[in-house]
């Protein structure tokens, strides 16, 4: 597999064939610019065609990472503990897929290990890849839960992230404050109710 392929892993090989130049990319938001009634020459404006493209670099940089990057390492020595390991509020920032506009909020996920434990940034590194990349909060509560599974092969994960859609807030419906939350339980969470009552007092919720 090539470096390039590496990067970009989500992707199929046509559609990366296919991906645009970075002055394609800006001459996009040019004419987004002209859509809105903007004039792109105006001084304030003339940069930001590139500002945007290299905004979206970083905001959408979650495509050139692979979860295996990030939880490559994991550790053996726990001396026998065996209860749920939390890492809860992982503040996340990412976009929705429909309108391409904020999705913010937070994430908590725990784990019960078997015989290995993640090192506890490695949980955060996580929820920041898949959070730059365009999301349902579906998709990216399971895919945070089949990253855990794959690499350590735990007893248990519980996932849930709540999260203000600003999609609905800031247009449409415009409900502002309300919180959309949804949960991964696998394992040991999805069988025990008192393990999974514990995962959900420890994140502040009532059962
Ligand atoms: N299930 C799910 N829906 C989402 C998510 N983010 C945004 N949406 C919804 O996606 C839907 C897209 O609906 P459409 O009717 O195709 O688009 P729309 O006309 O812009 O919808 P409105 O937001 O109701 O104005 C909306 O109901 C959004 O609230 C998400 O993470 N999960
Ligand atoms: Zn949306």
């Amino acid at each position: 597999m090539d470096a390039v392929v590496k990067k970009f892993p989500d992707i199929s090989d046509e559609r990366r064939d296919e991906r645009p130049s970075r002055a394609e990319a800006e001459a996009a938001v040019e004419t987004l610019l002209r859509w809105v009634g903007e004039d792109p020459t105006r001084e304030g404006l003339r940069e930001t065609p590139a500002r945007v493209v290299k905004a979206y670099e970083e905001l959408f940089g979650g495509y050139r990472q692979e979860a295996g990057d990030v939880l490559g390492r994991t550790f053996e020595e726990i001396s026998g503990y065996d209860d749920m390991v939390l890492v809860r509020d992982v503040d996340f920032h990412s976009h929705c897929e429909h309108h391409m506009v904020p999705i913010i909020g937070k994430a908590h996920v725990a784990y019960v290990p078997d015989s290995r434990v993640l090192g506890l940034s490695k949980i955060a590194r996580l929820v920041d890849i898949y959070g730059r990349r365009l999301q349902t909060q579906e998709s990216m509560t399971a895919q945070i839960a089949t990253a855990i599974a794959g690499m350590l092969r735990p007893k248990g994960i519980a996932v849930m992230i709540e999260a203000e859609h600003m999609c609905m807030s800031m247009r449409g419906i415009r409900s502002k404050g309300s919180l959309t939350v949804t949960t991964s339980f696998q394992g040991a969470f999805a069988e025990d109710a008192e393990l999974k009552g514990r995962f959900f007092s420890l994140t502040g919720h009532r059962v």
